[in-house]
């Protein structure tokens, strides 16, 4: 009998960001191995003019539960959601819900964050900083909690090269951050916002470094973990390879280089990928918080849950993988054939970028115009190329993060528990890895269907005839305008002209001759 599934059997679970991508994932794996468990309270908000119930009763309808509801039928029973939002004064709970939940709660998992990298630095403590130290303080008036689970990212401290796991200071303490955003305007934060993340590429990572201070800070008498993933990607293995269902990460990036948008992209081949399947992090988070309970290790202990230590994988092998998974199961509709370049040089980047980008999505609109259509492609481009601006920092570097406790609490499991709670990433093979995570896109993400493959290559197939004609009738246009222009063209079409005729004529009179 696994000890960490028993551990979770009787307990009431609060999970702030269940809705998120490893939330849900957190859930399904509590459900599915400790069904007997007392509820799950999940701090929801409205969204997209759905209601919580409505939010709740997607989730688990969804492919990802399929498995947790035949071995817990009375799923809906143990979830509850409570109306909060974390932007909101006292998270927007309301009394009774307060109550509820500070005298019922044993373990909390907070996995709600924004992730955006470019959110105004106001927005991102807001979420990050201010709504944990609100949670922290929930928290310690919880008489029954035996652990705080805080999920942060191991990008929190991407300004150092190697990163051990203890919690790295900031320049200004986190509480003087969130007192100064009550009276500074918003255009003195934007001025200063570059010197207070001071080696960060944007307001996520730095804001996740001020949630971690705050943690380790304010949560003393608490019964504290912190986990830092590394890059989140589909599930590995449970409940089933290749989930994943937002555009986060790679994930964005594998939809639009196999839908033929992206097509260069200036990346490090042999920088590492520091990639971790959301399964992997979600059993390690299970596991800390099992050991956090029943252990109460004293200082506050930080896991690094990444894979480039352990099992790297650089981002060329990845590239190369997952451009041969579009081989084999190309998406739909593409705009042209998929083939990413990666290239180091700036230089060369904006080069492939005019003539890969934009040039192609000008002469999309150009055609859309003439055929009576709204132009979209020039737009659609310019926020891709954005985003993956955006995306540059971590695919042109390589960091390195001990990962020693981490392997310490691999070895307090039990054998049963390490084959339950899998986070050894040693034995990770990327290559099928990168080819589920891409078919998994391709279903879960795009809702392609397997049956639509054969037309989908028929479409590349269309698409490479296109690019053949275009590239020959392009080459014949300049070709002809040199013949006009120039003396030496001229003079070099001659030379060849003859040169093939006299090969011709010799080819003849040899053939001739055997006869
Ligand atoms: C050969 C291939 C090799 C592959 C190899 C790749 C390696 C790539 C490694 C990255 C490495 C990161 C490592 C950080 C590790 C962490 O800890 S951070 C956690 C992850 N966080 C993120 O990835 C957040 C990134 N995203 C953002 O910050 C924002 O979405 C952006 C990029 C600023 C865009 O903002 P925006 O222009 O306001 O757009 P937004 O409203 O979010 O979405 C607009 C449209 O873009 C789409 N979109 C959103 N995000 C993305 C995206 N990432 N990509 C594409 N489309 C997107 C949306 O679906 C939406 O579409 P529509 O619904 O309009 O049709
Ligand atoms: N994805 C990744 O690559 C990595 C993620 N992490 C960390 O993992 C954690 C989870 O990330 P992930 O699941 O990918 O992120 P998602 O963006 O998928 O989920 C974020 C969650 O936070 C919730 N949330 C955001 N704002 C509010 C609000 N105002 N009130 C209530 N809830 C809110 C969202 O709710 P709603 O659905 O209503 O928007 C959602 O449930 C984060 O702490 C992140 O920093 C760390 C490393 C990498």
């Amino acid at each position: 009998m696994s000890m960490i599934a028993a551990f979770y059997g009787s307990k009431s679970i609060l999970i702030t960001g269940a809705t998120g991508f490893l939330g849900k994932v957190l859930m399904e794996k509590l459900f599915r191995t400790s069904p007997d468990l007392k509820v799950i309270y999940i701090l929801v908000r409205p969204k997209a003019g759905q209601t919580l119930q409505q939010r709740v009763f997607q989730i688990l309808n969804s492919k990802l539960f399929e498995k947790v509801k035949e071995v817990c039928p009375k799923v809906h029973e143990k979830i509850k959601p409570i109306y909060a939002d974390l932007n909101q004064k006292d998270l927007a709970i309301s009394k009774e819900d307060m109550q509820e939940l500070l005298s019922y709660t044993n373990i909390i998992f907070h996995c709600a964050a924004t992730v955006r990298f470019d959110d105004p630095l106001r927005h991102a403590v807001q979420l990050n900083v201010t709504a944990t130290q609100q949670l922290l303080f929930m928290a310690s008036q919880m008489p029954k909690l035996e652990a705080f689970i805080h999920i942060s990212t191991a990008y929190s401290n991407c300004n150092l090269k190697h990163i051990d796991e203890v919690v790295y200071p900031c320049s200004v303490e986190p509480k003087k951050i969130i007192e100064s955003m009550e009276w500074l305007d918003d255009a003195i934060i934007d001025e200063i916002t570059p010197k207070l993340i001071a080696g960060r590429p944007n307001t996520y990572t730095y804001t996740k470094a001020l949630g971690e201070m705050l943690v380790q800070q304010e949560g003393g008498n608490l019964n504290v973990a912190i986990i830092r993933p590394s890059i989140v990607g589909a599930t590995w293995q449970e409940p089933f390879p290749g989930w994943v269902d937002n555009l986060n990460g790679p994930s964005g990036l594998i939809v639009a280089a196999g839908k033929g948008f992206l097509r260069s992209i200036k990346a490090t081949p042999m920088a590492v990928a520091d990639l971790v399947p959301v399964d992997t992090v979600v059993n390690l988070t299970l596991a800390v918080g099992w050991y956090t309970a029943v252990h109460r290790p004293k200082p506050t202990l930080i896991y690094h849950c990444t894979s480039g230590t352990i099992n790297p994988c650089n981002w060329g092998k990845m590239g190369l993988q997952v451009l041969a998974t579009f081989e084999k199961v190309p998406f739909e509709r593409a705009f042209r054939r998929p083939n990413a370049d990666f290239t180091t040089n700036y230089f060369t980047a904006s080069c492939w970028n005019a003539v890969s980008h934009r040039a192609p999505a000008i002469i999309y609109d150009f055609y859309l115009r003439l055929t009576g259509r709204k132009p979209r492609m020039t737009k659609l481009m310019n926020r891709l190329l954005r985003t993956i601006s955006m995306l540059e920092y971590f695919i042109n570097q390589s960091w390195e993060w001990s990962t020693y406790n981490t392997e310490m609490l691999m070895s307090e499991l039990s054998p049963e528990d390490q084959r339950v709670f899998n986070f050894d990433v040693s034995q990770l093979n990327w290559l099928e890895y990168i080819e589920n995570y891409v078919m998994g896109v391709k279903k879960h993400i795009l809702k392609e269907d397997m049956a639509g493959i054969p037309e989908a290559r028929q479409h590349l197939k269309r698409l490479r005839n296109i690019h053949y004609l275009f590239n020959t009738a392009l080459f014949l246009i300049i070709w002809c305008l040199l013949l006009a222009r120039s003396q030496m063209a001229r003079n070099m079409w001659f030379f060849i002209v003859s040169f093939c005729y006299k090969f011709i004529s010799y080819f003849r009179a040899s053939r001739t001759l055997k006869i």
